[in-house]
Parts: structure tokens; sequence; C-alpha cells
């Protein structure tokens, strides 16, 4: 329980049947409309003031906790998709499954702004067994701005990868065009013949299950969707870029995409992974901010 919110910020519980229920803060203010899950300090609602609301989330989450929830901005880290050495280590990391303490929350004119941590525990040693605190901060105003930080509290080097994997709200996939990729090599992970030969010169359009890693990407972005205004995306320290869709058949077997509700999500996911991991001595901090508007 969190006393002295400041006011525009409600503590509430989304409630699961399978267990002790996830704490959100749901924040209204002259710019925006915002719920955070404390879980994860995952964004899971982002609506600017008179406009449509920039992030997709699954009607059909269960809000379990430790349990990875579909929608908004999951974080991965220390790694993202499968673990390089131990397949059986959770898919993107632990940092979306676990409990973030909230350590400041404040009000201006400018809107309201959230301080998440999360440092080493038992928990994280047993899947990485460095010591880290990583701090998310988060700033619901015109725009949606989250700053990531990474400490490395060990006494030994480590590596990790990270990834916002945003969902964006869409309104149909077939009408959707990525702009700020062209021109970019990127990895076709849907593809057997792997490496980083693949190359579009026109903005991406979608019209099958579509899976890509980008490694030079420029850090600027858009989003064009039918007649909504589009989502611009701003994370200029980050060069790696996944662009994900699942399509049809590929929703249905995974959990929390129901119905044809993949047609109205599109994820880009700003990061550094794989072969952009980022080594980091000792004492040595690292930030990478993502900035959403529309
Ligand atoms: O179901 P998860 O673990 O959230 O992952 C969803 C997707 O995340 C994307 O980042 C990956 O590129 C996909 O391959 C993956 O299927």
């Amino acid at each position: 329980m969190h006393s002295n919110l400041p006011s525009g910020i409600n503590q509430q519980w989304l409630a699961s049947e399978a267990g002790p229920a996830i704490e959100v803060l749901v924040i209204k203010n002259s710019w925006c409309d915002a719920v955070i899950a404390c879980q994860g300090a995952q964004v899971l609602h982002y609506q600017p003031k008179q406009k449509l609301p920039i992030l997709w989330l699954s009607d059909t989450n269960q809000f379990q906790r430790g349990k990875a929830i579909r929608g908004g901005i999951p974080l991965c880290f220390p790694w993202f998709g499968k673990h390089p050495h131990q397949p059986d280590l959770p898919s993107h990391g632990f940092a979306r499954q676990m409990e973030w303490q909230l350590q400041q929350a404040s009000e201006n004119i400018q809107g309201h702004h959230l301080s998440f941590v999360l440092k080493d525990n038992a928990a994280t040693r047993l899947l990485w067994d460095y010591g880290f605190e990583a701090t998310m901060d988060i700033h619901l105003g015109n725009q949606l701005e989250i700053n990531f930080q990474v400490h490395n509290t060990d006494c030994q080097p480590f590596e990790f990868g990270f990834a916002w994997h945003s969902y964006f709200a869409i309104q149909d996939i077939n009408q959707t065009q990525v702009h700020g990729l062209e021109q970019l090599a990127f990895l076709d992970q849907l593809s057997p013949d792997g490496g980083y030969s693949h190359v579009e010169t026109q903005p991406i359009r979608f019209s099958s299950e579509t899976d890509r890693i980008y490694q030079q990407a420029g850090g600027h972005y858009e989003i064009s969707s039918g007649q909504e205004s589009p989502i611009y995306i701003d994370a200029p320290e980050c060069s790696s870029v996944v662009v994900w869709n699942p399509w049809a058949e590929k929703a249905h077997r995974l959990g929390d995409i129901p119905g044809d509700s993949w047609k109205h999500m599109l994820c880009v996911e700003c990061g550094k992974l794989d072969k952009a991991n980022v080594l980091l001595e000792p004492g040595q901090t690292v930030s990478y901010q993502l900035v959403l508007s529309r």
C-alpha cells in the first residue's frame, strides 16, 4: 500500500482468480489517462487527451502475479527472446514478471512522474547471478517518456540485452505502415537462411506473420494505420528494433491474443539486444530513453 500518492493517482488492484491480484496505479491529469502495473513497472494504458489510446492491451489477461501481461509496454531484461544458453529460462528475461518498487511519485504542471526500481534479490539471482539496480522513470504528460537505467552493483562485469516490447494499438494491420526502417538490413526471424541480408526500400507493410530484428536503427519511427493519427516513437540510444505481428495462426497458439485482435496490435520494440547486447563494468550505469506520442 502506498501512502502519500499525489492527487490524480489512484491505487487499484486487478483481480485474479488464479492468485494474488496485481497492483496498478491509475493516472488522470490534464494531459493524459494512464495505467501502470507495479509488476514489471509496465505501462498498460496511455491515452493523450482528445486522442486515441497509443497502446494495445489484451482483453483476456488473467493478471496473475508472476505471469507476463500481454500488452502495454513489457520490459524484456536482462535478455531478449530465448536465453542464449539455457532455453528453459523465461523468454525475454524476468523483469516483466517481477514486482518493482515504487520509489517516487510526483506531480507538476507537465504531468505525473513515477520512478520504479528493481534490484537483484534471491529470485533474480537464481536466474541471473549478478548484482544490479534497474530504474524505470516514467513521465506521463502530453507524451509518454520512459527512462530505463541499469547500474552494475556487482564486482564483475555483466552483459545484458533489453527491449521495450511495446504493443501499439492500430486500426487495421492490413492498412498499417511503419516508417523509419527503410534501407536498413534486418534479420528475418521466420526465414531459415538467417543473417542480416534482407533490406526493404519502402515503409514496412504487413500481409503475413512478421518477426524482424533491425540492428542499425536510427531511433525515430512512425506508425500510420488507416485514418488514425500516426504514432511517433523516439528511442535515440536504441540501435536494435524488433517489428512483430503474429498474424492469425501464431496469435491463436499464443496466450491472450483472442479472436482477430492480432489485427489491432503491432509490436515495434526498441532496445539493445543479441549482437548489440551491452557490456557493463562494475560501478557503471547506462540509460536509454523511449518517447511515445500521437
Ligand atoms: O510471447 P512472448 O514471450 O511475450 O513473445 C512474443 C514475441 O515477442 C517478439 O519480440 C518476438 O520477436 C517473437 O518471436 C515472440 O513470439
